[in-house]
């Protein structure tokens, strides 16, 4: 009904243009990262990352992804430097992953997926007053993108998949205060850009993507845990496991990816 979009067969990614044109756009997201045909930009800054006084909320079901909200009341955590003009704001964080076994990631690096993939979502509070504003600006979005690896456990992650318990369920919400994203971050910052756009629903054409090149390793076990929560909510007599919530790459068109030192 409405403009429902999904990750199965009769409504993921393939159908999305449907109700969402611009998913036939010339800067959609994710693609194919290509290493070698990235160009070494010198003129690119190092990214700076300020979420030493970042406010997290919530963690929630959205039927899409878990997702981690922050305050984004004020400058308090942002994103600048790299290829940002400006400071975007810390507005939240989610992930996509895949099924048992196979990779989840939405990016690609030469045709490789990985297991999953971390979205820090910001916004250009310099030039928009709030995030729904942002998201429909071409320069209103700066998405960092984090790959994740299975491998050894993840000293930290678990404070997130402890809690996936609580928002099993599309619809459900609960607090999820005091957490700092800081500690997901790889040990380098060296990174890939480009400009492309949301990668679900609705697809606008706002974001700056900053993928790292370095992944973090989470265990196969707190990548499982993902895979409990729901696509379905609580009321509904179907329950589908949330995996393979990914959008497949899309084509570069006439853009250019540039590379950090
Ligand atoms: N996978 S991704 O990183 O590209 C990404 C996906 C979704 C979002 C997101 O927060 N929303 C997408 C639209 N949605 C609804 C909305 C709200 C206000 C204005 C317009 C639309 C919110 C951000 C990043
Ligand atoms: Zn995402």
């Amino acid at each position: 009904t409405g403009n429902h979009w999904g990750y199965g067969k009769e409504d993921g990614p393939s159908l999305w243009h449907r109700n969402y044109p611009v998913a036939q756009g010339s800067r959609q997201s994710p693609i194919d990262i290509i290493p070698h045909q990235a160009a070494h930009d010198h003129s690119l800054d190092p990214i700076i990352l300020n979420y030493d006084h970042c406010t997290s909320i919530n963690i929630s079901n959205n039927g899409h992804s878990v997702v981690v909200e922050f305050d984004d009341s004020d400058d308090r955590s942002v994103i600048r430097g790299g290829p940002l003009d400006n400071p975007y704001r810390l507005k939240q964080f989610h992930f996509h992953w895949g099924g048992k076994g196979c990779h989840g990631s939405e990016h690609t690096v030469e045709g490789l997926s990985y297991a999953s993939e971390l979205h820090l979502v910001h916004w250009n509070a310099v030039k928009y007053k709030n995030f729904g504003e942002a998201a429909t600006a071409p320069d209103g979005l700066a998405v960092l993108g984090i790959f994740l690896e299975t491998g050894d456990d993840h000293r930290w992650l678990h404070v997130i998949t402890d809690a996936l318990y609580m928002v099993k369920y599309k619809g459900s919400l609960t607090p999820f205060k005091g957490f700092n994203p800081k500690c997901l971050l790889p040990s380098s910052l060296h990174y890939w850009t480009y400009l492309g756009s949301l990668t679900t629903p609705p697809l606008h054409e706002s974001v700056t993507w900053i993928i790292l090149k370095e992944p973090i390793s989470v265990s196969e076990k707190q990548l499982g845990k993902f895979r409990m929560l729901l696509f379905t909510g609580e009321e509904e007599v179907q329950r589908i496991h949330m995996e393979n919530n990914f959008r497949p790459p899309q084509p570069l068109n006439d853009r250019k990816v540039r590379s950090s030192n």
